[in-house]
């Protein structure tokens, strides 16, 4: 299992190599709706379909491309589990950043708000997290040249970025995310017993991911986009496209936060 992901890593990054040589130090993950960030950042763009034995995303608003710079590699777009594919396949990006030379993530993603104070368009800066999915993408046998058989997981989401992130944005609420599986939308009930967890916000990823990049002696920084009220505290159904919808329009915000947070990981690493 463990060899199946090196050789995908090393199959990808080879096929990056014929490419370009960059390797940046920041990497970043963009959620739903939120791949034309990538244009932000400097670096020749790479169709996720170019890169060798890689998947292409199968959900809208994930544009399925690597925008690889001399400071940044940014995935615009990621794999989910309920997208039917193993963790090893979900954290492939993660473990293909670290071999490209990044050891900054910053992990962005769309969520469903809990939290009473938290609404539409709203970021939150990720202080921890809640696994729910039932699964972690270190099962399986451990390579001790990578990571731990046991990573410690008490601080995943590394203090020094969060600061630096309140002093760029210094409204930037702050909270815990849940992941479930998905593909369904949460019940009421479901968001009530969410609740009382300590889940302020709720999605589909990101988890997988911050775990195999702790794993691998990354920073990492989380930042929700908050695209809807969770289930039975808004008005109405809730909708895939609205989500996107309003990932789109958080951009203008993000967008500031991100290239500025990348700005100054630069300067303080
Ligand atoms: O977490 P990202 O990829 O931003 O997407 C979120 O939005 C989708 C549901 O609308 C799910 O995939 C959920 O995880
Ligand atoms: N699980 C979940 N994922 C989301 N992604 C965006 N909004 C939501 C939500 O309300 N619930």
């Amino acid at each position: 299992m463990i060899k199946n992901r090196q050789e995908m890593v090393q199959v990808a990054l080879e096929s990056i190599r014929k490419k370009n040589e960059y390797s940046p130090k920041v990497g970043l993950v963009l959620g739903s709706g939120l791949s034309s960030l990538a244009e932000e950042f400097e670096g020749d763009t790479i169709p996720f379909s170019e890169i060798d034995g890689y998947p292409v995303p199968t959900v809208t608003g994930h544009s399925g491309m690597l925008r690889l710079g001399p400071e940044t590699a940014v995935m615009a777009g990621r794999f989910h589990y309920y997208e039917g594919h193993p963790m090893d396949t979900v954290v492939l990006p993660i473990f293909l950043l670290k071999s490209l030379g990044v050891q900054t993530i910053i992990l962005t993603n769309a969520a469903g708000g809990i939290r009473h104070d938290l609404a539409p368009g709203d970021l939150v800066l990720l202080s921890d997290h809640i696994n729910l999915l039932g699964a972690n993408p270190l099962m399986g046998p451990n390579d001790d040249s990578l990571g731990p058989r046991f990573p410690d997981m008490s601080e995943v989401y590394t203090p020094d970025l969060r600061r630096l992130a309140k002093e760029i944005d210094p409204h930037l609420a702050e909270g815990v995310y849940g992941a479930v599986t998905g593909p369904s939308y949460e019940t009421p009930a479901e968001i009530r017993a969410y609740r009382t967890l300590g889940i302020d916000v709720v999605g589909m990823s990101t988890v997988p991911e911050a775990i195999a990049a702790r794993y691998l002696g990354m920073r990492v920084c989380g930042i929700s986009v908050v695209t809807n009220k969770a289930a039975g505290l808004g008005q109405g159904e809730l909708d895939h496209s609205e989500v996107v919808d309003t990932g789109k329009k958080a951009e203008h915000r993000l967008r500031r936060l991100l290239t500025e947070l990348v700005s100054a990981v630069r300067q303080h690493y």
